[in-house]
């Protein structure tokens, strides 16, 4: 397949020359490659075209981040990656096979946790490292699924159940459970989304501690800028629909591991960040249709 890359259209903001920077420099092999992705969604006016023309290669161990307006495709793409829709153009090709249906060398974790309710959290975490570890002996197996709820510091709860714990406990499960599965990609739709702010820093801390440790691949949707330059190796800024596309890619060469408290006064980090925010506010900015019960609020 003849992959094409949005190299030619890449924000420039080279500055800050602090050699390498990126854990990942050192691994160069693509693995993940988004072809001529494109998605249509018939609807009774006709088909909607979603997302056409994406091309991006991802290289094992890189941290991604999709940021872009409300409505331009992110989750698309997400569902394209996971196998959880199929691309009516082009195709996604992870680890040398085309992607064709969800698959446990991707796992998702979604905003809203879906956690099994009847289950403990170390029993939701337990289903998930069964389905890639099948056989292993039960006294393997307790230390084994412990490892990962240790990995996001929530083995204090391993006997609760979700109704039972706080959002951002319900979170580090998620995580923990898509972790459990040793996916070659980890897929994040606005993991942080709903958590408050602390909450929120402290799970970015343990995101980046855990994938600095485990070198996953991670692809995470976010519409929060500094969550991106933290976390990111390269942040993918899409177009506003129909027809979405990416618009530019961001190198964050910032060295890691990254420390928020520093980074509020680096030149490099506010450079960055000045970056995706013109980006969204003025090259792509986006009026929001206003809806009738504002329009009565004015009036
Ligand atoms: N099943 C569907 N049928 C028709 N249109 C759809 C369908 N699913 C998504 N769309 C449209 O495709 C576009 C992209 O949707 P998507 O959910 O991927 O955007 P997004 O960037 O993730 O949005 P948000 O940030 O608000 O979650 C939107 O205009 C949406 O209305």
């Amino acid at each position: 397949m003849n992959t094409v890359t949005n190299e030619s259209t890449k924000a420039s903001p080279k500055i800050g020359t602090r050699a390498n920077v990126s854990a990942n420099k050192t691994a160069n092999k693509t693995f993940l490659e988004l072809t001529q992705l494109g998605m249509r969604y018939p609807t009774a006016q006709g088909d909607f075209v979603a997302l056409q023309n994406v091309n991006f290669t991802i290289k094992q161990g890189e941290f991604i981040s999709l940021i872009g307006h409300s409505g331009c495709g992110k989750s698309t793409v997400l569902d394209l990656i996971a196998g959880l829709q199929i691309p009516t153009d082009g195709g996604v090709i992870v680890g040398n096979k085309e992607v064709s249906g969800p698959g446990p060398d991707r796992a998702v974790v979604f905003q809203n946790h879906a956690l099994l309710p009847w289950l403990n959290v170390y029993q939701n975490v337990e289903l998930a490292f069964k389905q890639v570890n099948k056989g292993m002996s039960k006294k393997a197996l307790r230390p084994a699924v412990m490892h990962y709820l240790d990995l996001v510091q929530i083995s204090h709860a391993a006997d609760k159940r979700p109704d039972e714990i706080s959002g951002g406990m319900k979170q580090r499960v998620g995580i923990a459970r898509a972790l459990a599965m040793k996916p070659k990609v980890l897929l994040m739709d606005e993991p942080f989304g709903a958590l408050d702010a602390l909450t929120r820093a402290h799970l970015q801390d343990a995101l980046m501690a855990i994938q600095a440790e485990l070198k996953n691949t991670v692809i995470m949707i976010t519409h929060d800028v500094d969550e991106a330059v933290l976390l990111s190796d390269r942040i993918v800024m899409m177009t506003n629909g129909p027809a979405a596309t990416i618009g530019e890619v961001l190198d964050v060469e910032i060295e890691k591991p990254r420390n928020r408290i520093e980074l509020a006064n680096d030149e490099t980090y506010q450079h960055l960040r000045q970056q995706v925010l013109r980006f969204l506010y003025e090259k792509q900015r986006k009026v929001e249709p206003i809806t009738s019960s504002e329009k009565q609020r004015v009036a």
